[in-house]
């Protein structure tokens, strides 16, 4: 027999009494704020105060399909354990209706109720006879369900009702407070994880920024630049007093040369090095985006500029700005580079606030500075201010003599690059390269070696078929000769030969063959021996 009890007022008899019971569990209930101990500390004393055998709390599933039994506590000896976690069908129980319709209701025999679900029951080797069952309101969310089973004397009553929903009240308050102290905790201690792995995160980019600028340091560095030639030595002795200063520096020399190299190992040799090292070559920036480009711009200072932009100069701060082919800088923004270099401000375009950068000015040009002063196309003043000191590279074919120390140089690098190991570049092959006039400079001597690393057949120098045509069309015959012993410079002379006729004949081995000699046999014999495969398929016709 069920019967719904609606929230009345509480009668007057024993009303201290109850009034007292309840601001006693209300002060200790608060005391806790651990769900768990909350429970243990307050369902005997619940069971005592509601004068039942046992009392249950039932919480939702997170998929709200079932109640799940969370604390019990009873006087039949059964250990917690074996009906904690019982799992209570929502349609099928009475706590499932009751969490639905959230009215409390007295079950006085429950055998009679057919909503009674006897696993829990079963599960406590318990019985339940009468149920004062409440709902834990939170607001209008039902959070749980509290049971008081088996009233010890007499029946339930309706002060026993009023006492029970006022409990509830109050579990619910702690219930809801241990709740969000603990969804509180986790969250911290996530938050804590999380600031711990950040932190150990932050100090391995840190450890990592330290041994790329180890390593960027010593790829940057004076005695990576290759040359014994006196006027490589000159510069070297020359730029090295640069170094620990702030004083801006001019490379002139033509392209190739190693202008932005020497401006890098100045700036990773000094006391900016920590600081960024911006480059731009001038003579890549579209005549009209230089101020936005140098100075940056903020969002609308003109069509397109969607947001605001910092340009190179703010991005240069606390390092070093280097700016290639500085000759193409247009007269109109001259000016503001000149007050920049003077006391580090600037102004955005489409701005009207002035900004400061602390950076050092690297520059170079392949141009007579001088004589684009006098057309006058580059401010006097601004000339005197970029170029305080001046580093001038010499082009490679004034120089002849670095070609060897260069080329074996490149010869390490792109073996590690093509994980190859080609031991050396033959004799004939390094005389060809001391002949070509290298108006590229060092870029083009370099892209020549790569070129060859990257054909030449691992194990075997590079000879001169693994150079481009134009340089070995170029080599005069004494080029072609091996300086070596009789037998070397015969089997160099005999490496040449073949290549001229491979070439002749546009690699065809049979024509090839007749032109020289030699039986198709004898031909290709010769062309595996001096690993010339390669150069065969070069003078294929395209
Ligand atoms: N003396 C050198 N030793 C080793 N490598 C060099 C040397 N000079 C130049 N290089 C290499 O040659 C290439 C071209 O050098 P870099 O870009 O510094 O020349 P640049 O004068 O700035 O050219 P551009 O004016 O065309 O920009 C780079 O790969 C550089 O590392």
């Amino acid at each position: 027999m069920a019967a719904e009890v609606s929230h009345s007022a509480s009668g007057t008899n024993g009303a201290a009494g109850r009034m007292g019971v309840l601001l006693g569990l209300s002060l200790r209930l608060h005391r806790f704020v651990d769900l768990n101990s909350l429970m243990r500390h307050t369902l005997p004393e619940l069971r005592r105060i509601m004068d039942v055998e046992a009392v249950s709390i039932m919480l939702p599933e997170s998929e709200g399909e079932a109640l799940r039994m969370v604390w019990t506590e009873n006087t039949g000896g059964v250990s917690d354990e074996a009906v904690r976690r019982s799992r209570i069908p929502m349609g099928q129980s009475i706590a499932g209706s009751l969490f639905k319709s959230r009215k409390t209701q007295v079950i006085s025999d429950v055998r009679e109720d057919p909503r009674h679900f006897p696993g829990v029951d079963r599960a406590a080797g318990f019985e339940s006879r009468s149920i004062l069952a409440i709902p834990l309101m939170s607001g209008n969310r039902t959070v749980g369900v509290l049971e008081c089973i088996n009233k010890r004397r007499g029946r339930f009553e309706r002060e026993d009702v009023e006492l029970g929903e006022a409990l509830a009240g109050i579990l619910c308050l702690a219930i809801e407070k241990a709740e969000l102290i603990g969804r509180l905790e986790r969250a911290n201690a996530e938050l804590r994880a999380l600031v711990d792995l950040r932190s150990r995160q932050l100090e391995q980019i840190e450890r990592e920024k330290q041994r790329l600028l180890r390593e960027v340091e010593g790829r940057y560095h004076f005695e990576q630049i290759v040359g014994s030639s006196n006027a490589m030595l000159r510069v070297f002795h020359h730029a090295r007093h640069a170094v620990d200063s702030d004083i801006t520096v001019l490379i002139q020399g033509e392209t190739g040369t190693g202008k932005e190299l020497i401006a890098r190992c100045l700036h990773f040799g000094g006391s900016r090095k920590a600081g960024p090292f911006v480059a731009e070559n001038c003579a890549t920036i579209a005549p009209g985006l230089f101020a936005s480009e140098l100075f940056g711009h903020v969002k609308g200072a003109f069509s397109g500029a969607d947001k605001d932009r910092k340009g190179l100069i703010e991005r240069a701060d606390g390092g070093t700005l280097f700016l290639d082919e500085i000759g193409d800088l247009p007269m109109e923004i001259q000016k503001g580079l000149l007050r920049a270099l003077e006391d580090g401000c600037f102004r955005p375009v489409g701005s009207n606030e002035i900004r400061r950068s602390d950076f050092r000015l690297i520059t170079a040009t392949h141009k007579d500075l001088q004589r684009e002063v006098e057309a006058g196309r580059f401010r006097e003043d601004l000339y005197y201010r970029i170029g305080v000191f001046r580093i001038h590279l010499p082009p490679l074919r004034e120089r002849h003599g670095d070609i060897p120390l260069l080329a074996s140089f490149f010869l390490r690098k792109f073996n590690e690059k093509y994980q190859k190991n080609l031991p050396a570049i033959d004799p004939a092959a390094l005389q060809c390269l001391e002949s070509w006039p290298f108006l590229g400079n060092v870029r083009e001597l370099r892209n020549e070696i790569e070129r060859a690393v990257a054909v030449a057949e691992d194990g075997r120098p590079i000879g001169l078929e693994h150079l481009s045509p134009r340089l070995v069309g170029n080599a005069s015959p004494s080029c072609r000769s091996h300086p070596g012993n009789l037998k070397d410079r015969v089997e160099a002379l005999e490496r040449t030969l073949i290549v001229d006729a491979l070439k002749a004949c546009g690699g065809n081995q049979t024509k090839a063959a007749d032109l020289l000699g030699l039986s198709r046999y004898g031909l290709a014999k010769k062309i595996k021996r001096y690993g010339l495969s390669d150069a065969v398929l070069a003078c294929q016709p395209d």
